[in-house]
């Protein structure tokens, strides 16, 4: 494999050397962007053992997208990410990026990430892979300003080549089990929580908030983040598994939820996925699990909201949409969930990244009204959601990529994760089955940790 590093190398040092004279002669940053097919990497074990910036994400149905490095990155501590982007990506171009990925994303709520990490953080990496069953395409992108030497990024790509493309050790089978596991809130403490937010929404302050909690797994050893990754894709072929890292500080997860994707001729997909049951024994109890689900009244609004919200959100900023009226069930592993998929056509002037602004926070992560239901959850959470039920994805220059709400995941570093789960609270909601579906979510990270859930006694 190193073969390709070496000849990729000397293919871009004149590429180099021309694009640092230009800088130099105009004063001026630009860019050095350059694509070729390379044989497949292993795109999980780059991650997880990137030094630096990295970034993923496999849905079921897709490429992976593998980004290693980062040639800019734009990060702001608060606000909205989606009005950064657009200026900074047009910026971009002006320095004359024409083709590249731009990923990242951001916290679920202004000023409230987690401790040394943007509330909102875009890049442009350094490397950019995409890799399906019989393709590897590389895209590099080199950001080079007037000072920059070409040995200096040549030293820097080497690294990041030396991440992607070095032969990949065995990865380890088992991992190792935690010295502690803590929940936050406790069992009882949820309880109260979820009761008090049954009392708001019958004293009207709010129609539904999405209330979470988090178990926190202390390690003596560390955890191998590639076995992670890999359980997360096996046990869940149908959602996206994504990480996001600033060195040591890692993010993954396997999300069911599209926040919304925009491809060619500005189509727009999104779901609307709210209500849950668990997963039968039998086929029976399954099917039977799953009627009830459809027709339980409870469920049924809970969904209802955020497909309003949706629809209201998107009508202005498309020529047509579509979407169900009768929800369906999506099967997961350990949950299924009451879900609409929906589509439309953005309008001319309207961007991919306008239509994420416009969508994010959902009610199936918020609740509704979504500024009442955002802050009842700042106040109301004994611990920071970060990045948790953000926005996290891609696009390229145009807006045109892919955003997934990052649920069904976990933040920390190889020796510490905390896990997060939340559930959709309304005036009917009952605490004790809140507590049972907080438990089912937090299975897919918990299995993928080789942990069973009634192998952590609450
Ligand atoms: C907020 C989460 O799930 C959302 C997505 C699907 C179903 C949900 C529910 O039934 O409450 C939640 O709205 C989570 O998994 O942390």
């Amino acid at each position: 494999m190193m073969h390709v590093v070496a000849d990729t190398q000397s293919r871009l040092e004149p590429l180099l050397k021309d694009r640092v004279a230009w800088a130099r002669r105009h004063g001026q940053p630009t860019w050095l962007t350059y694509q070729l097919d390379v044989p497949p990497v292993n795109a999980y074990q780059a991650v997880a053992r990137a030094g630096g910036f990295a970034w993923l994400v496999h849905p079921g149905d897709g490429p992976i997208r593998l980004g290693i490095g980062q040639a800019q990155a734009g990060q702001w501590a608060d606000g909205d990410g989606w009005q950064h982007i657009e200026q900074w990506t047009a910026r971009l171009q002006k320095e004359g990026l024409d083709e590249s990925w731009i990923v990242g994303g951001q916290a679920f709520a202004p000023h409230s990430s987690w401790p040394g990490v943007p509330g909102v953080f875009f890049a442009v990496p350094l490397l950019q892979i995409e890799q399906t069953a019989t393709t590897t395409r590389l895209r590099i992108a080199v950001r080079i300003l007037p000072e920059d030497t070409w040995e200096s990024h040549q030293k820097t790509l080497t690294e990041a080549f030396e991440t992607v493309f070095a032969d990949s050790e065995p990865a380890m089978t088992v991992l190792p089990a935690p010295l502690e596991v803590r929940f936050s809130p406790s069992a009882d403490r949820w309880k109260d929580l979820v009761s008090g937010a049954v009392a708001a929404i019958r004293q009207h302050a709010l129609d539904k908030v999405v209330l979470a909690r988090t178990a926190t797994l202390r390690y003596a050893d560390p955890l191998d983040i590639a076995v992670v990754l890999h359980h997360l894709r096996d046990q869940n072929p149908d959602a996206t598994v994504f990480l996001i890292r600033w060195g040591e500080r890692v993010f993954l997860g396997a999300t069911p939820e599209l926040l919304v994707r925009v491809d060619t001729n500005r189509q727009l997909h999104t779901m609307c996925l709210a209500g849950s049951t668990p997963r039968g024994l039998t086929p029976e109890e399954d099917h039977r699990l799953a009627d009830d689900l459809l027709n339980n009244a409870k469920n049924r609004r809970e969904h209802a909201l955020v497909r309003d919200h949706i629809i209201s959100r998107l009508a202005p900023l498309t020529a047509s949409l579509s979407a169900a009226e009768i929800p369906s069930i999506k099967r997961l592993p350990t949950v299924q969930h009451l879900w609409t998929p929906v589509k439309g056509t953005l309008l001319p002037q309207v961007s991919g990244f306008s239509a994420v602004a416009a969508l994010h926070p959902t009610p199936a992560v918020a609740g509704t009204p979504v500024a009442q239901a955002t802050q009842y959850i700042l106040q109301h959470e004994p611990f920071t959601r970060g990045w948790y039920a953000g926005p996290i994805g891609w696009a390229d220059l145009t807006g045109q990529g892919e955003w997934w709400v990052s649920l069904r995941s976990a933040y920390g570093t190889a020796r510490t994760m905390t896990l997060f789960a939340g559930c959709g609270i309304v005036e009917d909601s009952d605490p004790d089955l809140e507590l049972a579906e907080s438990r089912w979510k937090m299975t897919t990270m918990l299995t993928a940790l080789e942990l069973e859930g009634e192998a952590l006694h609450e």
